[in-house]
């Protein structure tokens, strides 16, 4: 537990580190000499989470039952270099990725959709009318639930936890919206904006879930057509749009199954600015009346 405890410490401090020094990670010949105190915390910091981390890792060498994400790593081999593994150095990074891509965003799209809820009483009822009664919300359960999807869907729209997605490379001269872009450059998205485009979605900043029962269609992947992308698109896509939905649905669901969600007292909505950390936050943390359902 202490090693567990220690981890989240170090991987908090990890994510705050990236978005408050995004520069440290441009230019870095410049920015380690300019910034050498940051530097030197980084650095420590890393040690200090490969430390925690391979013992970790490379226990579950020769491990038999279920596979889990660092067995993934073990076995992978490079194919590209000579079927090489993957080095520690790899796995540290790619563990601590697959923790904050996952955790932060799903948390943060959380509090995003009860904060809603909360502003959205007459939406909070109709949700309920549909969770009521439901004791498990299993996966079968929740595929039946199409207001509850819609309000996933929505919030996503409004409120992705990423404006922009990672860097991507470009592999070949192509062209985009008449701009030639040359092989060999970073380019980024902001997803964001897809979403709040009142050319593809009518009355793009409120929050209206009904839209989605009407416009089944919506192609969170990206692959046929572009209208929202809270998840990136293409290889580099999120791996965890699945799990991350479905999670958003069971907590929602059961949080309003169990409990009626109410402005804190003296307040009529609560209040939706956004902050900038490694997934957009609420920049005033949810504070709500909660009252269990009779
Ligand atoms: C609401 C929750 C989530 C949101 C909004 C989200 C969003 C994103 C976005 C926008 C990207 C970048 C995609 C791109 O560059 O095109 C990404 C990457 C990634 N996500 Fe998620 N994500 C969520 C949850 C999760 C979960 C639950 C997992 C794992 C179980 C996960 C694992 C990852 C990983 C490993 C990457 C990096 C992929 C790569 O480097 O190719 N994410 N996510």
């Amino acid at each position: 537990q202490e090693a567990l405890d220690e981890m989240q410490q170090m991987q908090l401090q990890i994510s705050d580190g990236i978005s408050r020094f995004p520069v440290l990670s441009i230019f870095q010949p410049i920015t380690k000499r300019l910034l050498r105190k940051e530097w030197a915390l980084n650095v420590a910091l890393r040690e200090r989470q490969k430390g925690l981390m391979l013992p970790l890792i490379h226990a579950r060498r020769g491990h038999d039952g279920a596979q889990c994400y660092a067995d993934s790593l073990l076995e992978l081999r490079v194919a590209e270099e000579g079927g090489r593994p993957l080095t520690d150095d790899e796995m540290v990074s790619l563990c601590s990725e697959f923790m904050i891509a996952s955790t932060d965003t799903s948390v943060a799209l959380l509090e995003w959709i009860m904060a809603d809820l909360v502003n959205h009483p007459d939406v909070q009822a109709k949700l309920y009318e549909e969770v009521r009664g439901k004791p498990e919300l299993s996966e079968e359960e929740l595929s039946g639930m199409p207001y509850l999807k819609a309000i996933v869907l929505e919030a996503l729209r409004l409120h992705p936890t990423a404006h922009l997605v990672f860097p991507h490379g470009v592999q070949s001269d192509t062209e985009i919206g008449g701009y030639m872009v040359p092989k060999g450059v970073d380019i980024n998205f902001l997803v964001s904006d897809f979403g709040l485009d009142e050319t593809v979605w009518p009355a793009a900043r409120e929050f209206r879930p009904e839209r989605f029962l009407h416009d089944h269609g919506v192609d969170i992947t990206c692959t046929k057509e572009i209208k929202m992308a809270p998840f990136g698109a293409g290889r580099r896509m999120c791996p965890g749009y699945v799990l991350a939905t479905l999670h958003a649905e069971y907590f929602v669901g059961s949080l309003v199954r169990e409990f009626q969600w109410l402005p804190p007292g003296g307040q009529d909505t609560v209040d939706m600015t956004e902050e900038l950390a490694m997934a957009i936050n609420m920049k005033h943390p949810l504070r709500a009346r909660i009252i269990p359902r009779a």
